[in-house]
């Protein structure tokens, strides 16, 4: 992905018409399937000042597939008048510096930090053993289990990336994974009992918080599903998924 900013500067008096402009050229940029997203921002400090921020698939899509493509015509014919208004138009590649801010907690500072967690684990597995779908799947686990365990969810839900630096990260994950061959209904009783589990410790049940969490599991299960089946071949390195508030993007192959 690769996101492009342009700067514009409009006399204030065309403002107005210039945003109305945009509002009705965001329609064909929204269909373009090259965009991912965008957004116009209008500077506070200097009426008539700009910023519109466009995530585009590629560099390439931008020019050669949007430009050419199908709404690229109704996109340009209302921001026409204000090409020349534009101070600015590149396109730039992310960083690794990103983050959101500390105004919104992590999932782990909601769910109650490394502490909940290994609560929250202690009493999965206990059900886990107990139990007679997945039980014999963990009969020779690790005592260390639960808190391994622990330190994963840590570290996906935006804790301290104990996990990686103490336990080999995904590699190592993947790896107590492969050949495991877990059957569908295993998957389905291991995420219900680990929401009985989060029940159980009183981990925070509000509807956003909740949500997230089971978004995570969904995922993470099915990708150990997958992962588990004879001949599977996932990636063998990759990098540790972090998981917030938000929803998830499509999962493009390659990128
Ligand atoms: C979100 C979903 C999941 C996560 C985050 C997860 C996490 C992990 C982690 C971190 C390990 C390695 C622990 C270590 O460092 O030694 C592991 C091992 C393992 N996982 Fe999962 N897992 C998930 C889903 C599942 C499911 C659905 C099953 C089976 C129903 C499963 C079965 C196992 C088994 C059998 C092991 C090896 C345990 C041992 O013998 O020590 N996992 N898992």
């Amino acid at each position: 992905m690769i996101v492009e900013y342009i700067r514009y500067r409009v006399p204030a008096e065309q403002a107005g018409a210039f945003e109305a402009a945009y509002a009705r050229a965001a329609v064909p940029l929204a269909a373009a399937p090259q965009c991912v997203d965008y957004e116009l921002s209008r500077c506070v400090d200097e009426p008539g000042v700009y910023v519109l921020r466009i995530t585009w698939t590629s560099a390439e899509d931008h020019r050669d597939g949007f430009r050419r493509g199908e709404h690229f015509a109704a996109f340009f014919a209302e921001i026409k008048p204000y090409v020349e208004r534009i101070e600015e138009m590149r396109h730039y590649e992310r960083t690794a510096v990103a983050g959101s801010g500390s105004s919104v907690p992590t999932l782990y500072a909601w769910a109650g930090g490394a502490e909940a967690l290994e609560r929250l684990t202690d009493a999965f597995y206990a059900k886990v053993l107990a139990d007679d779908l997945v039980g014999p799947l963990f009969a020779h686990m690790d005592a260390g289990h639960p808190r391994y365990v622990a330190l994963w969810l840590g570290e996906v839900f935006g804790g301290p990336s104990a996990y990686s630096e103490t336990r080999g990260g995904y590699r190592h994950m993947l790896a107590q994974h492969l050949g495991k061959a877990i059957t569908e209904p295993q998957h389905r009783r291991w995420a219900a009992l680990l929401m009985d589990a989060a029940d159980d410790v009183g981990l925070p049940d509000d509807p956003e918080f909740r949500a997230a969490f089971a978004s995570y599991i969904e995922w993470g299960t099915r990708l150990a599903l997958g992962n588990s089946q004879p001949g599977a071949q996932p990636p063998p390195s990759a990098p540790m998924p972090h998981w917030g508030w938000g929803v998830a993007p499509p999962y493009v192959p390659g990128t």
